[in-house]
């Protein structure tokens, strides 16, 4: 990867992709781990006289403007951070007020670019948007490693037209990360919970030949639940993959582990009525939330003696404190292992989890990355790094 070493700003205005895509309530921002983690890109290059034009995704809106994706709530947060105005334009990147913007900027200014989502032409790497977007800057730099799984606009596609590098953010990520993939120390225990089921069950199959164990939870463990004939209520399922599911478990059976019990809810909310069951036996009606005391205690004893984990995805619905209970017991044993192993835990939510929980610090490496990270380690080559090449 062309890194920042020996990448001339002076004078030039910078578009750099980030990441942030930060858990948000009643449009407050949650976890800033996405915004503090890509301060020391910023500062570089406001450093090295930039100016700079800042654009992300936040969430998953269905094509055009929505109010709850918009990026306004973040700029006075990474103004407190990095100490100078950030001016935000809403609406469209590719609109006329953004580009005169974007013409008028002096070294040291900040722009921040609403939800490049909000575009039609990003997810599908479209030309005109590539053309567009690098018609605002002088030079790219792609330092979100969360979405550098993406072949997007805004990740890849406009990377062709200017001169571009990797944040310092994406190589340290990507040199955490081939730790993992470069001779990892037996036992490897890998974690995948989450909600992005479709998106990671297909990660899991090149993944199980590289550990010794993989244990499920979140919302991706019914998928298997049903392709082993359970019951599972009203519980997230990605009825597509459930034929899947069921080969790799009769392939990998030895290795993938899923949760024996749950807390199963009579609705998504905080005061739902709760009860233990079986995962298996998840009631008509009835949604499976969190993995129940003895899956917490099974997953606990099977992380005992780990020298290398990988954990992606919340074991339950973690933002409720009624379903929160398995993912702090998981991010209780992967932070006892201490230093006596490599951990790294990767995702959006799943380090909102582990900052939430109070034991970050006894982690190896905090990833901004669940979906980029578990690409990585299958070992695909990720569009966004290709790209900065
Ligand atoms: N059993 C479940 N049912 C529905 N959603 C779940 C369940 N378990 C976890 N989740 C949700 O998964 C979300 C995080 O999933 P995901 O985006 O895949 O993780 P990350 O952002 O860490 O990569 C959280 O918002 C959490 O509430
Ligand atoms: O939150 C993200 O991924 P993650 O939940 O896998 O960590 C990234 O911002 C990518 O978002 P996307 O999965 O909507 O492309």
């Amino acid at each position: 990867m062309q890194t920042l070493e020996n990448f001339d700003v002076q004078g030039k205005k910078v578009l750099v992709r980030v990441d942030y895509n930060v858990p948000l309530k009643g449009g407050v921002v949650q976890d800033d781990t996405r915004i503090t983690a890509s301060l020391p890109t910023l500062q570089k290059l406001l450093d090295g006289g930039a100016a700079l034009i800042l654009t992300s995704h936040l969430g998953r809106p269905k094509g055009g403007y929505e109010e709850q994706f918009s990026l306004k709530g973040i700029a006075p947060v990474l103004e407190g951070h990095l100490g100078r105005p950030v001016r935000f334009v809403e609406g469209l990147p590719s609109s006329n007020e953004v580009a005169q913007a974007a013409a008028g900027l002096k070294a040291g200014d900040v722009l921040l670019l609403d939800n490049v989502r909000f575009e039609e032409g990003e997810e599908k790497n479209d030309q005109a948007l590539n053309g567009k977007l690098a018609a605002l800057a002088d030079a790219f730099v792609l330092d979100a490693f969360g979405s550098a799984h993406r072949a997007h606009s805004s990740v890849s596609g406009v990377a062709a037209g200017l001169p571009h590098a990797a944040g310092l953010l994406l190589q340290r990520e990507v040199d955490a990360l081939n730790r993992l993939t470069e001779n990892p120390q037996s036992p490897y225990v890998v974690i995948i919970g989450g909600a992005k089921v479709s998106d990671k069950i297909k990660v899991i199959e090149n993944l199980l030949p590289k550990v010794d164990k993989m244990l499920i939870g979140g919302g991706m463990m019914f998928t298997f639940i049903k392709a082993r004939g359970g019951q599972i209520g009203k519980s997230l399922v990605e009825d597509d993959q459930v034929d899947y599911a069921r080969g790799l478990l009769d392939r990998y059976g030895d290795k993938l582990t899923l949760p024996t019990d749950a807390v199963a809810a009579d609705q998504f909310a905080e005061d739902a009525q709760t009860q233990v069951v079986p995962a298996d036996q998840i009631p008509d009606g009835w949604m499976g939330l969190d993995i129940g005391p003895d899956t917490q205690q099974a997953y606990a004893e099977a992380l005992k003696g780990a020298k290398t984990v990988f954990w992606n995805g919340p074991m339950g619905v973690f933002e409720m404190s009624a379903f929160a209970a398995g993912t702090n017991a998981v991010a209780a044993a992967v932070a006892g292992l201490g230093e006596g192993a490599y951990t790294v835990i990767g995702g959006g939510d799943s380090v909102s989890a582990i900052n939430k929980s109070g034991q970050a610090d006894k982690v190896s490496h905090i990833s901004t990355g669940g979906g980029a990270s578990l690409e990585l380690l299958e070992g695909k080559e990720l569009p966004g790094v290709k790209a900065m090449a």
